[in-house]
């Protein structure tokens, strides 16, 4: 183990909790990683235990610090964002379970503010679509429903914020209630052109202010861990959700770069640089990162369901034992291609947005069988992201090629299909975690590691590149199939 200056990422995924170790080259040295227990309460709703969001994360923290050297220098958080959890001022207790990004229960509220047409005002203000994915209707929905909430919200004894204000407020034994742009900007609340909390978007979705954590840049020095918790100290300098984290794990800090990681859902997130695009294809407009007051915005499209979908086939179907199992059977497969999965359990994302959408097999046979149902589960993925860069190229044309990372891209025969079905390149590193990393090199710009984002882009080393090789003609017989699948899922017909 290094006695040199470590860095901490903790990553608290959908699926899991993770704490990394990064050396101040951007190498992971260490890592220690807990699955974190789902809970689907109802149709369409996902939640997850608060409780065990913490004590995961902290016990995988523990496990790196107990085998390093030394204390790290310093901790970067990232997180699933979206996902909201309310807790108790003094007590530091969730008055509930937090609601999951996935969950789908305000679809009706979400239906009646578009009635009531307020999709213009929020999209101008936020960036992003009224759909359930976002935080406020879902934060709503608890004040609304634990028994005396909204009383206690408006007397102040209730603090809000998404995973990773959560996570600080306990490593910071709840003296700290901050959040960083990137994570405010999935909310909802959030103006990103003023960089604020916005007092009509609070009274649109009913949501009190003063609920809600302060919000600062990604590189910030947000307080430093209770020495309770790790035997020091530690300071907290770096924080930013997930995809973005992922953004610059990945090394993209230039406008025109793409990434898309695929974890449990599938995100993929363009630099739009210093002025926010507005997609006139149903893309969000979001915060990439912000130093230094400074914001460089993205693009986004959101798949719900990617690496999630397999997992299903390993849990719910039992076709597989492992995830990484679904390549070998779906080699099986290759070939037929006739079988047509759409996974949209919960709903449909970008650019669709239909969250009464629901999942759907076409095309079964009676030879028809596990290894199709696999390959047709990842040519899914390839296909939305397929449908997610063409919106993207749409607003931002110039795409060149695809940086892949999470779970899903250790799959090569997935990697292909993306090739093949996106016509880009794809491009995978040689460290996935680079959402982890992405943590890390913000938390390393505040402990003075690097001066700027664009010394930390050696870091990103290239381990493949998958090249497009389908026959043009095959491809678009595909996603002719594709197409006429999705549109009968579809429950309201498209809209431009
Ligand atoms: N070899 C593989 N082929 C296909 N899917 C995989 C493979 N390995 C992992 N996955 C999927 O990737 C996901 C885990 O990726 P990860 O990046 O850890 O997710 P998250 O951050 O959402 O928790 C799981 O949904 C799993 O099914
Ligand atoms: O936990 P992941 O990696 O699936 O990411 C979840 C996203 O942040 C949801 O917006």
């Amino acid at each position: 183990m290094s006695k040199d200056p470590t860095i901490l990422a903790i990553d608290q995924g959908t699926t899991s909790a993770r704490a990394i170790l990064f050396s101040r080259n951007g190498q992971p040295l260490d890592a220690a990683q807990y699955e974190l227990p789902q809970h689907f309460p109802d149709d369409g709703w996902v939640e997850h235990d608060a409780e065990d969001i913490w004590s995961l994360t902290l016990k995988a923290c523990r496990d790196v610090i107990a085998r390093a050297d030394a204390p790290p220098v310093g901790i970067g958080i990232t997180n699933q964002r979206e996902t909201v959890i309310v807790w108790d001022r003094k007590s530091g207790e969730p008055i509930h379970r937090a609601i999951v990004w996935q969950d789908r229960r305000t679809a009706d509220v979400c239906r009646g503010l578009r009635e009531a047409d307020h999709e213009e005002k929020v999209a101008a203000k936020t960036g992003l679509v009224i759909d359930p994915y976002f935080s406020a209707t879902k934060l709503a929905w608890l004040l609304d429903h634990v028994p005396g909430a909204r009383a206690r919200a408006e007397k102040g004894e209730l603090a809000a914020g998404t995973v990773e204000s959560f996570l600080l407020w306990r490593l910071t034994g709840g003296q700290v209630h901050a959040s960083d742009a990137t994570n405010a900007s999935r909310t909802s609340l959030f103006d990103i052109h003023r960089q604020q909390w916005d007092q009509e978007l609070c009274d649109i979705f009913r949501v009190p202010m003063s609920l809600l954590p302060e919000v600062t840049d990604c590189a910030h020095d947000f307080g430093a861990t209770d020495p309770a918790l790790f035997g020091t100290a530690i300071p907290i300098g770096g924080m930013a959700g997930d995809q973005q984290a992922a953004l610059i794990g990945q090394g993209a800090f230039r406008p025109g770069l793409v990434k898309s990681t695929y974890g449990t859902g599938c995100f993929a997130v363009l630099n739009t640089g210093s002025t926010p695009v507005r997609s006139g294809h149903k893309l969000l407009s979001t915060v990439g990162y912000r130093l230094g007051g400074e914001v460089t915005y993205a693009l986004e499209g959101s798949i719900f369901v990617a690496g999630a979908a397999i997992q299903w086939l390993r849990d719910g179907m039992k076709f597989i034992s492992h995830a990484a199992e679904s390549e070998a059977l779906a080699k099986k497969a290759m070939g037929k291609g006739e079988v047509t999965f759409v996974p949209a359990f919960t709903g449909l994302g970008a650019p669709h947005w239909d969250a009464e959408a629901r999942g759907a097999i076409f095309g079964l046979t009676r030879d028809t069988g596990p290894a199709d149902i696999v390959a047709a589960a990842l040519e899914a993925v390839a296909f939305q992201t397929a449908e997610l860069l063409e919106a993207m190229a749409a607003d931002a044309p110039g795409l060149a090629s695809l940086r892949v990372d999470g779970g899903m891209v250790a799959n090569d025969l997935f990697c292909q299909q993306l090739a093949d079905l996106t016509g880009l390149e794809v491009d995978r590193p040689v460290v996935t975690e680079t959402t982890a990393l992405g943590a890390a090199i913000l938390a390393g710009l505040t402990a003075g590691w690097f001066s700027s984002l664009e010394e930390a882009e050696g870091f990103r080393t290239r381990d493949r590149v998958f090249s497009p090789a389908m026959d043009s003609s095959e491809g678009q017989r595909r996603r002719r199939r594709w197409d006429a699948a999705i549109a009968r899922v579809l429950t309201a017909p498209p809209s431009a």
